[in-house]
């Protein structure tokens, strides 16, 4: 695209002003609002148009600066030397011909070694030290003056206080990079998203803000790390300091690993420009496994005479420069938000995004989560969002770009109906999840509802693998439980690897399972919760399966072991037609004996009321409850003058004092076992 010079000048204005914005909230806040990428195709694209028209080449641009203002808040430090950027490169073609830029310079064609170092995603620090002691700590600010955060770099544990060994420097400025290891900075967020707190959008971020805290025991409290790759000004006592110092770069590392810096193990000499490409898909390979974030490698010319005749520009070195790697943070628009039904009927938004290339890979879906997810990103259908695909992780939509939002923006409307089969969706309280109540109907949930059915503590129809039921709907032989019965020998012997004699096997096992007990029914009908006890609560309790899908919620908090959750799905279960159906037909197939009704005798501490108090290690406490109730007891929640024993588990408090007090029988957990056994309960 041509422009004129007057389309280039507002254009350029408008850039200034973006980046000017953009590197404030990124330098200053520590709060970016675009990913990096973002902000680099502005840059470049600024970069371009100062090429194509020089003389919009300002010198106070974006492009020809470093970095953001100090902030106020802290005592100024102007570097001696000063602390510059870097050039980048992104793919082997640019990295080419910055070897060629570099030797076109020299005027030479001679081999070139290479500092190789990984690019860490922190942020530049310059320490300063007197005779051995650190004195100074500062950050890179806008290159000249930065600064001063001496207490705060002080906390920081793998930053020596006092150099190593006899041969020390009168002054020595060593520049690395603080950085926030990534499972420091995974707590951190996590505990802000705990307490409602901002959370930072990336470790270099964070560590930014930890450093630049007025408040050093609050950067205290953050695990930062450093790492040292440079060094500013030196003074040796009687001696040039480039004489002490060593004439490669790389060597200079290894001295300061003597001085007692920690510098990152990646780091390697590299004899030819050749092994860089190596280096860097070596370190790409290993970057999710270390344990800091990177975003690139960095090399640099070895030779401190190259590094001399190279010198610099305005804001980077000619002799380095970074190969990034490409981005895992991108910005795009949701489009929509759809929601999918897991196996389990749990019911997640998903994002459809405009396709967009980031992590290496296209990407147009990307998880929310939750309905609490969406809440805390605040996001709105056709929001510009940023998104973020680290190595195998499910791309994520990391924050909302506000400034982009647009007039059509609406909220996220969350479905009362289950997408896929329509029943009603339920949401428990506590429970940030969506869950479709369609359990025995519902297409997504078809699989485990069938497996379960069959499962050994279920219906438990013998040669029903999980394969087989997966290959029986895969093949649309069988939507619901109920169609199980009326598989044939034919149709079970077409899956695969199924022989003539397992298919007749199988039909015969499921017609042996059409005989069942009301429990195992109960419990094969897959309603959330209700496990194997609780079924057996249930149909001890109803004694026909009509009694129990006809009781409220009332009636079914009598029954040990159900709570008000439990009572809930029960009836929520029931109340679903789709479900209804199924069961109607299961009911008319399978059959079960009667229950026998437990004569008084059996129930021997009716009349009784129990309460249960302090921590119990042998059965848990809803377990001990259900066990006392099947024994005709009444278990209550307060002490009170009706209470006829208190069970004292582990630091029993008020309710034993209280117990105590009113003169009530106190028993201990084994007293409690003790009793149990005795009944047969155990
Ligand atoms: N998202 C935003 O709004 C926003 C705003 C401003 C800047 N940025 C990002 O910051 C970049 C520019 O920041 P920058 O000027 O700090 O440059 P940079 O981060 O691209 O490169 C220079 C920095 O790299 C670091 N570094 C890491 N390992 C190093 C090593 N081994 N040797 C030397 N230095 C090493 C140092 O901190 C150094 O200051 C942009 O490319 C952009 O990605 C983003
Ligand atoms: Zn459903």
């Amino acid at each position: 695209m041509s422009m004129t010079e007057q389309q280039a000048t507002q254009r350029v204005a408008e850039l200034h002003q973006t980046l000017n914005r953009y590197n404030y909230q990124y330098y200053v806040l520590d709060e970016p609002t675009v990913p990096d990428a973002e902000y680099d195709r502005l840059m470049r694209e600024l970069v371009e148009l100062e090429t194509a028209f020089p003389l919009l080449k300002m010198p106070d641009s974006p492009s020809q600066r470093v970095g953001g203002e100090a902030l106020k808040a802290f005592s100024q430090v102007t570097h001696q030397i000063p602390m510059l950027s870097l050039d980048n490169v992104f793919g082997y073609d640019e990295w080419l011909a910055f070897v060629k830029r570099v030797q076109d310079r020299l005027k030479s064609d001679r081999e070139i070694a290479f500092c190789a170092e990984p690019k860490l995603d922190g942020l530049a620090v310059s320490l300063r030290y007197e005779d051995g002691l650190l004195v100074q700590a500062a950050t890179r600010g806008d290159g000249t003056t930065g600064e001063n955060i001496t207490e705060n770099v002080k906390t920081i544990k793998s930053v020596p206080l006092r150099l190593n060994g006899d041969n020390i420097p009168a002054v020595i400025e060593v520049r690395g990079e603080v950085f926030m290891p990534k499972a420091s900075f995974e707590q951190l967020n996590a505990q802000a998203i705990q307490k409602g707190e901002k959370t930072f959008a990336n470790p270099r971020n964070a560590a930014a803000g930890s450093l630049r805290q007025l408040d050093s025991k609050i950067t205290a409290k953050r695990s930062l790390a450093f790492y040292a790759y440079g060094l500013g000004y030196v003074e040796v006592q009687g001696q040039e300091a480039d004489e002490w110092l060593s004439n490669s770069h790389f060597g200079r590392l290894e001295q300061l690993k003597t001085l007692g810096f920690p510098m990152c193990p990646e780091v390697k000499l590299l004899e030819k420009s050749a092994d860089v490409e190596a280096f860097y898909q070596d370190i790409l390979a290993k970057r999710d496994a270390l344990s800091y974030e990177i975003d690139g490698t960095v090399f640099k010319v070895d030779s401190i005479e190259l590094q001399q005749q190279l010198g610099f520009v305005a804001r980077a070195p000619r002799w380095a420069t970074a190969y990034k790697f490409p981005a895992q943070e991108e910005i795009t628009i949701l489009e929509d938000v759809e929601f999918q039904v897991g196996r389990t009927g749990a019911i997640t938004p998903v994002a459809r995004l405009k396709p967009v290339f980031v992590g290496g890979v296209t990407v147009s879906n990307a998880t929310l989560h939750n309905r609490d997810e969406i809440e805390r990103l605040g996001v709105k259908i056709k929001d510009t969002v940023i998104i973020r695909r680290a190595g195998d992780v499910i791309p994520q939509i990391v924050s909302v770009v506000l400034e982009k939002r647009p007039e059509e923006a609406k909220d996220v409307e969350f479905p009362s109906e289950c997408p896929v089969c329509q029943s009603a969706v339920q949401r428990l309280e506590g429970e940030a999840v969506l869950r479709c109540t369609g359990g025995l109907f519902c297409g997504a949930q078809r699989k485990e509802a069938i497996k379960h059915f069959a499962s050994r503590k279920a219906i438990d129809i013998d040669g029903l693998g999980d394969k087989l039921v997966e290959q029986l709907v895969d093949e649309n032989l069988i939507k619901t439980p109920a169609d199980l019965f009326s598989l044939t020998e034919l149709q079970v012997s077409t899956m695969e690897r199924m022989g003539q004699k397992s298919a007749l096997k199988l039909v015969n096992a499921i017609e042996t399972a059409k005989e069942t007990s009301l429990a195992k029914f109960i419990y094969a009908l897959g309603i959330r919760e209700v496990g194997e006890t609780t079924a057996a609560n249930l149909a001890q309790h109803f004694l026909t399966f009509d009694a129990l899908r006809l009781a409220n919620a009332e009636q079914l908090q009598q029954v040990p072991d159900v709570g008000e959750v439990v009572a809930r799905n029960i009836v929520q279960f029931f109340a679903q037609p789709h479900n209804i159906e199924v069961v109607d037909k299961l009911v008319g197939i399978m059959s079960w004996p009667d229950i026998e009704v437990k004569a008084e005798n059996e129930q021997p501490l009716i009349g009784l009321t129990y309460v249960l108090t302090g921590t119990l290690s042998q059965l848990n406490r809803n377990e001990a409850k259900a066990l006392l109730q099947s024994l005709g007891a009444k278990v209550s929640g307060s002490v009170s003058a009706k209470t006829d024993y208190l069970v004292a588990g582990e630091k029993a408090g008020s309710k034993l004092s209280k117990a105590q007090e009113l003169g009530v029988k106190v028993l201990t957990e084994d007293d409690l076992v003790e009793l149990l056994k005795q009944h047969g309960a155990v």
